[in-house]
């Protein structure tokens, strides 16, 4: 009797697609070699987990009225501005560039459930998650982060579990005190650790980030937009989605001459190091304006 349609309707489509995502990624990090699961990796992150950001030129034409073409074009031109800049910063200190990427990703994160465990708990829940396979899979994670140019990995690595061991102290007592949270803020949390313990840290993220994270993003921003139908969410997230997969092979040149599994770890985090900072800029302007 507790769970009536009504109860099971509020619950959004990403609540259900996480566990799906779970029992797939545990798939994938089954699969024989790197490769396969690189791949699984690229291809998950090109169609589920990039349109969450393809939204933005949307959500920036609601909220930075970009009525005319001039205008779209200089939203664009500090869009790219912004993540030159980050690939600028890597390019100069890939140590310090690589752990603030890992921080405000943590924060980034947190806005998933800021609206209901607050700045903090939010912060306290983006820790939990970076930390978790940094902390439980060191020895996956530290040549992952060298291929991303660091040299200083097993330093940022040592980290892990102080940063885990903080987000969930933060994490457990924002869900202690706010009778707001949701069924999802703590199970969610519960069933990564699950995943972050078990799963290559790789199929770790894909889970949370192409089946949680990006689902979650979209439901709330589209639906916020007006756009409700598969077919008018395609037509919004397509042109940027597509632009930015012919950004991330134009990035390929410049990386020749490295192994090609560090050329793939490279464009895709370092890809999304540098969108990340200008996607956060904008959701830190848009989502105190929505009204869900
Ligand atoms: C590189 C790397 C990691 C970090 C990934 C991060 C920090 C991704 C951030 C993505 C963002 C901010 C997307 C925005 O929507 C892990 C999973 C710790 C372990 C494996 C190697
Ligand atoms: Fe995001």
């Amino acid at each position: 009797m507790s769970t009536s349609p009504r109860s099971q309707n509020n619950h959004p489509p990403a609540f259900w697609l996480f566990p799906v995502g779970v029992v797939l990624a545990m798939g994938a990090s089954m699969l024989p070699g790197q490769w396969p699961l690189y791949m699984v990796l690229a291809l998950s992150t090109a169609v589920l987990g990039l349109p969450h950001g393809s939204l933005d030129t949307a959500v920036a034409t609601r909220y930075l009225h970009l009525d005319n073409p001039l205008r779209m074009m200089m939203f664009l031109g500090g869009y790219m501005l912004l993540a030159a800049l980050v690939l600028g910063l890597w390019w100069l200190a890939p140590n310090a560039a690589l752990a603030a990427f890992l921080l405000y990703s943590a924060v980034h994160f947190g806005d998933d459930v800021a609206n209901r465990l607050g700045r903090i708990g939010g912060v306290g829940y983006g820790l939990w998650i970076i930390g978790l396979p940094v902390a439980l899979q060191p020895t996956q994670v530290t040549p992952i982060l060298e291929m991303l140019g660091a040299d200083q990995a097993v330093t940022i690595v040592a980290t892990g579990p102080w940063v885990l061991a903080m987000g969930g102290l933060i994490l457990a007592t924002s869900l202690a005190l706010r009778p707001e949270r949701s069924v999802s803020d703590w199970r969610d949390p519960l069933l990564l650790a699950v995943t972050a313990a078990l799963l290559h840290p790789l199929a770790y993220f894909i889970a949370y980030w192409c089946f949680l994270h990006s689902p979650r993003h979209l439901e709330i921003a589209a639906r916020d937009l007006g756009l409700y139908g598969w077919r008018e969410r395609l037509r919004a997230v397509a042109p940027t989605t597509l632009a930015t997969y012919a950004l991330a092979l134009a990035a390929v040149p410049f990386l020749i001459g490295l192994p090609s599994d560090a050329v793939l770890m490279r464009v895709i985090f370092i890809g999304l190091a540098a969108l990340t900072v200008p996607h956060m800029i904008l959701e830190l302007i848009a989502s105190p304006r929505r009204s869900e």
